[in-house]
């Protein structure tokens, strides 16, 4: 993105050009902003289960309560990841796959649910999730509280993230170490300082950092 501003800054004429491209496809559709992602218009009149859909209605669905149809996902408030699952381990290719719902045509799919799975792996490979401790030495329950609103987010909670082996913290430390090392060619850009865990005072890693 920074490069594309920088480009669009030094090449006015090239940015003027592709302005008047994009203008040139119907960039406003029916009055509503092609910039508004979840919402779409009815192209032509429509009933569903009886409801009368005129043309030129703006309709979003609604994820939630389709994730939440306890006639596909029984018991939807339940955490069971083992619900997608056959007795084998392989996914059951007769309960609806959620991505589907969640994502809709959503073009940034893929990258999600690969960044998803990195992250999700790489803390569940390396730390423990447990409940906080609060002063009083009692364990502090999650609030579940979200926002309001079309996209709605959990709020801040509390919790305790530790890594779960030694070998865990080398792991940690050597990909600080890697970030580090490739701040290093752009050092102008600001980067919260290394911090090498003291449970660590032989990471291979730093050694040949050290030697590099
Ligand atoms: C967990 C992450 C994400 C979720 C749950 C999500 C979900 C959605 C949903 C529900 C829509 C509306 C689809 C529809 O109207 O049928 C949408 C649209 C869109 N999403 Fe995502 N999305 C995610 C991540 C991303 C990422 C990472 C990108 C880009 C890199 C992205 C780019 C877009 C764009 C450009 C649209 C508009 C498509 C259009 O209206 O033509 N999304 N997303």
């Amino acid at each position: 993105m920074g490069t594309f501003i920088l480009a669009m800054l030094l090449n006015p004429e090239v940015q003027k050009k592709a302005q008047a491209e994009i203008d040139s496809v119907r960039f406003f559709d029916g009055g509503m902003s092609r910039l508004s992602l979840f919402p779409h218009r009815v192209a032509v009149d429509d009933e569903y289960q009886g409801y009368r859909i005129p043309a030129n209605s703006i309709v979003i669905g609604n994820a939630w309560a389709i994730l939440h149809d306890d006639a596909i996902y029984p018991d939807p408030h339940s955490f069971k990841p083992e619900r997608f699952l056959l007795s084998g381990g392989k996914l059951n290719p007769a309960i609806r796959d959620p991505e589907t719902v969640a994502f809709g045509i959503c073009p940034g799919r893929h990258m999600a649910v690969a960044s998803l799975w990195i992250v999700v792996a790489s803390i569940l490979s390396t730390f423990n999730i447990d409940k906080a401790i609060g002063e009083d030495g009692r364990e502090i329950e999650p609030t579940h509280e979200v926002s309001p609103g079309m996209i709605s987010t959990l709020l801040p909670f509390k919790c305790s993230i530790t890594p779960w082996s030694p070998q865990a913290v080398e792991m940690i430390s050597m990909s600080m170490s890697f970030s580090v090392l490739f701040h290093s060619y752009a050092p102008s850009t600001p980067y919260p300082p290394l911090h090498v865990s003291p449970l660590v005072p032989e990471s291979k890693l730093l050694r040949a950092m050290a030697e590099f």
